[in-house]
């Protein structure tokens, strides 16, 4: 048995085609969205992630609004670039790219993001929001997870779903988008702490895996036909990426998200999809 790819790549590219529509729509109102993003630091990945953000935005008409700060930034200024956004009318939603450097407060950087502009959906507000079932801008990950399973017919209604991981950007939020009435699966997350986490895979018609740990879930984790999505990304020796998932195991799921190529496209276009609906709910909210 060889598993469906979860081509998150291709799925992207319709959503992305989806959006350029919009944002013409837009432009023929007078409104441009403009996503901004602030880098803090040196990290490669985040480097590559954030560049990946921009050419996305040039290739649908979204505006981009750049801001680095050296790791060596204080908190002070990472907070004063924050405020800067808040203030720019240009920029109509933005992000702090994660991790920022060891030092600065993150809860406090993301608490001063204004929620109207909160462009990955991590502000408190939101994630509250989320919880009370109002609308709120989706965090990105957890958003572009759901919708490359639905893209390809994967059932979530009844579905037990096992989350490894419990970071802010998937583990945390990924369960409170799962188990709200629209995708009704039932969801259980397991971490560092979680005893006999193999027991727990092998229940599971959908795994998620999002802990940085490189080929942690093995075929002989996953029941026959189950969905297995690798959101892990670790680096070999070369900068190449290594997931969470054991290649083996597309030989016994019945469907797997490759990585590079999967969650990682779906995560982009999520964010881009969070600065078009802002932008339109801003432009009818004026009209
Ligand atoms: N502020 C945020 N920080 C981080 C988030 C987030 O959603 N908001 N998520 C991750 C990183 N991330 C987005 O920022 C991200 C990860 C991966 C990709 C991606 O397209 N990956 C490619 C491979 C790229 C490569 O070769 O390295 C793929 O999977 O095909 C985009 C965005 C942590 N930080």
């Amino acid at each position: 048995m060889s598993a469906e790819i979860l081509d998150g790549k291709a799925t992207a590219a319709a959503i992305k085609s989806d959006l350029t529509t919009r944002v013409a729509a837009l432009g023929e109102r007078g409104v441009t969205p403009g996503l901004g993003t602030l880098l803090v630091g040196d990290d490669v990945g985040s480097q590559k992630y954030v560049a990946g953000k921009h050419r996305d935005c040039a290739a649908v008409g979204i505006a981009s609004i750049r801001r680095a700060l050296p790791a060596t930034a204080t908190q002070a200024e990472v907070e004063a670039v924050v405020q800067e956004l808040n203030a720019d009318p240009a920029c109509t939603g933005y992000l702090v790219q994660l991790p920022l450097p060891r030092g600065i407060d993150v809860n406090r950087v993301l608490e001063l993001v204004d929620p109207a502009k909160d462009a990955d959906g991590l502000h408190p507000t939101n994630l509250g929001r989320l919880v009370l079932g109002e609308p709120a801008p989706l965090p990105c990950t957890p958003n572009g997870i759901i919708a490359l399973l639905r893209r390809y017919g994967v059932a979530l209604a009844g579905a037990h779903v096992v989350v490894i991981g419990r970071g802010v950007t998937v583990g945390r939020s990924l369960p409170l988008l799962l188990t709200r009435r629209g995708e009704n699966a039932t969801v259980t997350q397991v971490h560092t702490g979680t005893r006999e986490v193999s027991a727990h895979l092998r229940r599971a018609d959908i795994v998620v895996a999002a802990a940085g740990v490189p080929h942690l879930v093995k075929p002989e984790d996953v029941k026959p036909g189950a969905a297995v999505l690798d959101v892990g990304v670790s680096r070999d020796e070369q900068g190449k990426i290594v997931g969470d998932v054991h290649p083996g195991v597309a030989e016994v799921a019945g469907w797997v998200s490759p990585n590079p190529g999967g969650v990682g496209p779906m995560t982009r276009a999520m964010l881009l999809t969070n600065v078009v609906e802002a932008a339109e709910r801003a432009a009818a909210a004026e009209e």
